[in-house]
């Protein structure tokens, strides 16, 4: 039976569809029955993370160091992870979050941009910590230059890579010449992260274990940025069926999904026109939330600014742009506000 580790993402990338406001008693709750799920990494962060706290990204109901503190008290078995994004997140933080007992980073750069991780990887070995590279909207880069940024961070010392499909732009068959290029060229372990935009987290992630990932992310009830990543209850059934081993009850995952998670999400985790179209267009699936509201201010079609984000290639960390273009739309189809 072969082996995978799934993290457990609802407390990181589903804090942008909860606008950012996961209360301490939350976070509790749901690392407590993760924890007695068996699933064996939690990460907890702002969505964008850690430092993402801004009007820029969302301001934190809860100051984040609370809540990673909160899960790391309710975790005894479930290793808990951070997400650091440098530029947003500083080495303080991250000396912050490993001292109140984070146990994993995963050090997030755009798919071109792996130089910067260095020196956070690098701080987070001295720290003693797991450390993964996890290069987002991985559609954007060719394979050569994703082997290329992959080995930079396998070379600052990241245990894993992750491709990240952050846009869930990715077709089955583009997932599997990543991670089978990826397998080929590195030594450490490789990771596969979905968003669901086209309907096609399950596949791609499964198409991702096909070519060697072992590390893969999922979140429960599909709680993440837009449509939602691989449902993690789901992938735990669906592994146990093809007799590979995850370690997850995924019963207990059931009960999580049902009775911790539905009543709390904002809205339901479903393919909705702008999460298609995100998918569609190739645009960083945290952008949602921004662009609907970018869309109501300036009396907009949202998907019309998605897709010109997505002409664009504006990336995360350029959430600004959002503004600036509905503004120039509406300046070009002469719509007052
Ligand atoms: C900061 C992003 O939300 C990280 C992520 O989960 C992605 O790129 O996807
Ligand atoms: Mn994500």
């Amino acid at each position: 039976m072969s082996k995978i580790k799934i993290t457990e993402v609802a407390l990181r990338d589903g804090s942008h569809a909860m606008s950012h406001q996961y209360t301490v008693e939350q976070v509790k709750t749901i690392t407590k029955a993760l924890n007695d799920a068996s699933v064996p990494y939690i990460e907890v962060s702002h969505g964008d993370g850690l430092g993402g706290s801004s009007i820029q990204y969302g301001l934190s109901g809860t100051d984040e160091l609370k809540l990673i503190e909160a899960a790391v008290e309710a975790a005894d078995f479930s290793k808990i992870a951070v997400l650091l994004i440098p530029g947003i997140g500083t080495i303080e933080d991250l000396k912050n979050a490993h001292r109140i007992g984070a146990d994993m980073v995963r050090v997030a750069t755009h798919v071109t941009e792996a130089d910067v991780s260095k020196q956070h990887l690098e701080t987070a070995k001295e720290l003693g910590m797991e450390t993964v590279g996890f290069l987002m909207m991985s559609h954007m880069a060719p394979v050569d230059k994703l082997i290329e940024q992959a080995k930079l961070m396998e070379s600052y010392g990241a245990d894993t890579v992750y491709v990240v499909d952050s846009a869930g732009a990715l077709l089955p068959d583009q997932v599997a010449e990543r991670i089978k290029a990826l397998r080929q060229a590195l030594t450490v372990d490789i990771g596969f992260h979905a968003h669901n935009n086209l309907s096609l987290a399950m596949g791609n992630t499964l198409a991702a274990i096909k070519q060697g990932a072992t590390r893969i992310d999922g979140s429960v009830r599909c709680l993440g940025a837009g449509a939602g990543n691989t449902q993690t209850e789901v992938l735990a059934a669906v592994l146990e069926k093809m007799g590979i081993e995850t370690g997850i009850d995924f019963y207990k995952m059931m009960d999580i999904a049902e009775n911790i998670i539905a009543p709390i999400l904002p809205g339901t985790q479903e393919i909705t026109k702008d999460s298609l179209t995100m998918g569609y267009a190739g645009v960083y699936s945290s952008f949602r939330l921004h662009a609907e509201r970018a869309a109501k201010r300036y009396n907009l079609d949202s998907r019309d600014i998605l897709i010109e984000l997505g002409k664009q290639k504006i990336v995360g960390g350029q959430e600004d742009m959002i503004i600036d273009v509905a503004a120039e739309l509406a300046k070009k189809n002469k719509i007052t506000v």
